[in-house]
C-alpha cells in the first residue's frame, strides 16, 4: 500500500484504535501499522475484531505487533480491563484513536429516554472513559502521548439526529478541555470530523437513496473514502504535528458550506413579527 507517511513513522510506537475491526478504525489500523506500529483494537463484537486483525495479518504485519479484543467504551469496567490487556502486552500506549461510535436515525420528537442515553453513552460517554484511562494509565506517567477523537461534521447541527449532534459537540468540546488540562503532561488531543459523506461500513446502514442525497450535497460531487479519514487521523497521530492540539479538522469534501443535508420535511412559514 502506497503511504503519503515516511517509512517507519510509528516504528516503536503503540496505538489504540477504537472500533478498528471496520470502516475508519480498520482503515486507520491498516496505515498505523504500514508505518511500523504496534496497534491494539476493540470492539463490542469478537467476530468484527478477528475480521479486522485478519485483515492487518493478510498486509503482512506480524502477530506481535496485533492485539485485539472486546471492549464496550460505554462500560467503565471493560475500558479498564481492555487497557490493561494493551498494557501488558504492549507495555506503553502513545497513539489513541477514539473511533468507536455510531447512532440511529430518529426524530428528536419521538426518541425515548434510553435512546437518547445510548446515544450520548456510546459517543460522548465511551470517548471520555477510554481517554481517561489510557491518559492516567499510559500517558501522564509517560509524559506524551497523542489522541485523536473521531466525531462528525456538526457545525450546522444535526437534524434527524440531534442525539448524536449533541455528543459529538460534546467530544469537539472535551477535546479542547483536554488540550489544554493535558498539554503540562505532553499530551496533544485533536478531533477529526468527517462528514456524513463517508462510503464505509457505518454508512452503508444508511442505504444508497441517502448516500446519494449526501453526495449531491458535497461540492466535490463524490463520496469519501475510510482511507482518506484514516490520513488526517494518521496525520494528528505523528509527532511531526506536536504544535498542533485542540483542533477539530473536518474532511467532508467541503459538504458544511453546501445546501440541505439531511431530509427533514420543510418547515412551515411562520407570520411576521408586529413591530
Ligand atoms: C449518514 C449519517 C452520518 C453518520 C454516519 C455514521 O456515524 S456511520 C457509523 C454507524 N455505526 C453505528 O451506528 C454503529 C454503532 N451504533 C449502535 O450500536 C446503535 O446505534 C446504538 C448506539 C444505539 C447502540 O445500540 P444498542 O442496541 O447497544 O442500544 P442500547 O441497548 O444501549 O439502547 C437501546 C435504546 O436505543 C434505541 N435504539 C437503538 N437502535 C435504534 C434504532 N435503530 N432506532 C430507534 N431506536 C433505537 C432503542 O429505542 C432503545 O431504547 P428503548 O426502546 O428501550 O426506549
Ligand atoms: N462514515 C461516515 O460517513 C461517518 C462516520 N462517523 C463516525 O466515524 C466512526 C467510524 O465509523 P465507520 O467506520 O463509518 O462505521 P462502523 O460502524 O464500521 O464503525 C463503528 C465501529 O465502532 C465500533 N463500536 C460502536 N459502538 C461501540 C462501543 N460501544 N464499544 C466499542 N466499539 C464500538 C463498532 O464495532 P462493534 O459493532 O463490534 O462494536 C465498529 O467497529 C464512528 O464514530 C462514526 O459514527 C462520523 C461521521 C460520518
Amino acid at each position: 500500500m502506497q503511504s503519503m507517511f515516511a517509512a517507519g513513522l510509528f516504528a516503536h510506537q503503540v496505538a489504540l484504535v477504537t472500533g478498528g475491526g471496520s470502516g475508519i478504525g480498520l482503515a486507520t489500523a491498516r496505515e498505523l501499522t504500514a508505518l511500523g506500529a504496534s496497534v491494539a483494537i476493540c470492539g463490542r463484537k469478537m467476530e468484527k475484531i478477528e475480521a479486522g486483525l485478519a485483515a492487518l495479518a493478510a498486509d503482512g504485519v506480524p502477530s506481535e505487533r496485533l492485539f485485539g479484543g472486546t471492549c464496550d467504551i460505554r462500560e467503565p469496567d471493560q475500558v479498564a480491563a481492555f487497557v490493561g490487556q494493551v498494557i501488558e502486552r504492549f507495555g506503553r500506549i502513545d497513539v489513541l484513536v477514539n473511533n468507536a461510535g455510531g447512532q440511529f436515525p430518529s426524530p428528536a420528537e419521538t426518541l425515548s429516554p434510553r435512546g437518547w442515553e445510548a446515544v450520548i453513552r456510546n459517543n460522548l460517554n465511551g470517548t471520555f472513559f477510554m481517554t481517561r484511562e489510557v491518559a492516567t494509565r499510559a500517558m501522564i506517567p509517560a509524559k506524551r502521548g497523542r489522541i485523536v477523537n473521531v466525531t462528525a461534521m456538526v457545525v450546522r447541527g444535526f437534524p434527524g439526529m440531534s442525539h448524536t449532534g449533541a455528543a459529538r459537540a460534546g467530544v469537539e468540546n472535551l477535546t479542547r478541555s483536554l488540550a489544554i488540562e493535558w498539554a503540562a503532561h505532553g499530551i496533544r488531543v485533536n478531533a477529526v470530523a468527517p462528514g456524513n459523506n463517508i462510503r464505509s461500513s457505518g454508512t452503508a446502514q444508511y442505504g444508497e437513496e441517502l448516500l446519494e442525497v449526501t453526495r449531491k450535497a458535497t461540492p466535490l460531487k463524490r463520496l469519501g473514502t475510510p482511507e482518506e479519514v484514516a490520513r488526517v487521523i494518521v496525520f494528528l497521530s505523528s509527532t511531526q504535528n506536536d504544535f498542533v492540539t485542540g483542533a477539530v479538522w473536518g474532511i467532508d469534501g467541503g459538504q458544511p458550506l453546501w445546501g440541505e443535508l439531511w431530509p427533514i420535511p420543510e418547515p412551515e412559514p411562520q407570520p411576521e413579527a408586529k413591530g
